[in-house]
């Protein structure tokens, strides 16, 4: 019988885009690659397509910069154990479980995250809601975070992206959103097929460092569905990130730019786990609105982890 401790952890979700999440408030763990793909898989662990340590950030190397600005950083891992920027969903979730734990109030948040602070909004009452009409504060009420600015390279290679699945191909648009995205408007989300692979994605030049695959169709005026192949986790039911990035590529190919017009512009982006609604101001931020629900708590065994962690 191991004498470890045990490992507290949580499990949560944005739009059915889930996580388990670990407090280690401040960083005494060390989590392995191999450690987060055991907690992440879906038959043998908890299960996720992520793993998001909570982690003060004085405490972790890749913060302490930002700790005057923010107290609490953001550990993205993805379910393979790799490492990520960002996560659009996660750091919703990662606001909830800080006011669920007494650990920040209602209103506005700095979170640090290695793309850099993002501000969080929980709104503390109908009257506070970051957009009109918004559902009150609750524990699954909708959460605003101030994404940063999207960066599109190019012209040149690195903005000339085609994505290729069987026999489709496809032009792309590459956002940058703190971390890589292409994205491709198709005709019919099937054809992106089953993506139980990550499609490819040319030149792999553009992405160095991998990238998350978007798949847009459009549902209306200034309102899309996607689908996503994420880096590092393979399909999922929605990407934060992926859907701020799928909001600029629409916004563009319809004409919009913010910065030109000087006139906010929204979009409803809907992914197979729910709805998000993202607006792009004329300063270039984006900014994006949806749910963070924490689901359960516990603890893992360290017998079944079997390996020391720190
Ligand atoms: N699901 C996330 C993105 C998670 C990181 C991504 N897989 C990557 O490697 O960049 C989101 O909601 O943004």
């Amino acid at each position: 019988m191991s004498t470890a401790p045990r490992l507290a952890f949580l499990k949560g979700h944005g739009t059915e885009n889930d996580f388990v999440i670990v407090p280690d408030l401040d960083g005494r763990l060390e989590l392995s690659a191999a450690t987060v793909a055991r907690i992440c898989d879906r038959r043998a662990g908890i299960g996720g397509d992520g793993l998001i340590r909570v982690v003060r950030s004085s405490a972790h190397p890749e913060a302490r910069a930002m700790a005057d600005q923010a107290e609490w950083f953001m550990d993205y891992r993805n379910g393979d154990g790799s490492i990520a920027e960002m996560c659009g969903n996660g750091v919703r979730v990662f606001a909830r479980y800080l006011q669920r734990a007494g650990l920040a109030e209602a209103g506005d948040l700095a979170i640090a995250t290695r793309a850099g602070v993002r501000r969080a909004h929980i709104a503390k009452d109908a009257g506070d809601a970051a957009r009109p009409g918004e559902a009150a504060a609750g524990p699954d009420g909708p959460i605003t975070v101030v994404m940063g600015e999207a960066a599109l390279p190019g012209p040149g290679p690195e903005g000339e992206i085609t994505i290729t699945v069987g026999d489709h191909s496809w032009p792309a648009r590459n956002v940058n959103m703190g971390n890589p995205h292409a994205v491709a408007f198709v005709d019919d989300l099937a054809q992106a097929g089953d993506l139980f692979t990550a499609p490819a994605v040319r030149p792999a030049a553009a992405y160095p460092n991998g990238t998350n695959v978007e798949f847009v169709v459009d549902r209306g005026p200034r309102h899309v569905a996607m689908r996503v192949h994420e880096r590092g986790s393979g399909e999922t039911r929605s990407c934060g990130t992926g859907a701020c990035a799928v909001m600029v590529a629409a916004a563009r190919r319809d004409g919009t730019d913010p910065a030109v017009t000087g006139h906010p512009v929204t979009y409803t982006v809907d992914v197979p786990g729910g709805r998000l609604v993202i607006s792009e101001r004329p300063d270039g931020t984006v900014e994006m609105t949806g749910p963070a629900v924490i689901v359960a708590e516990g603890e893992i065994d360290p017998s079944w982890l079997g390996t020391d962690l720190g």
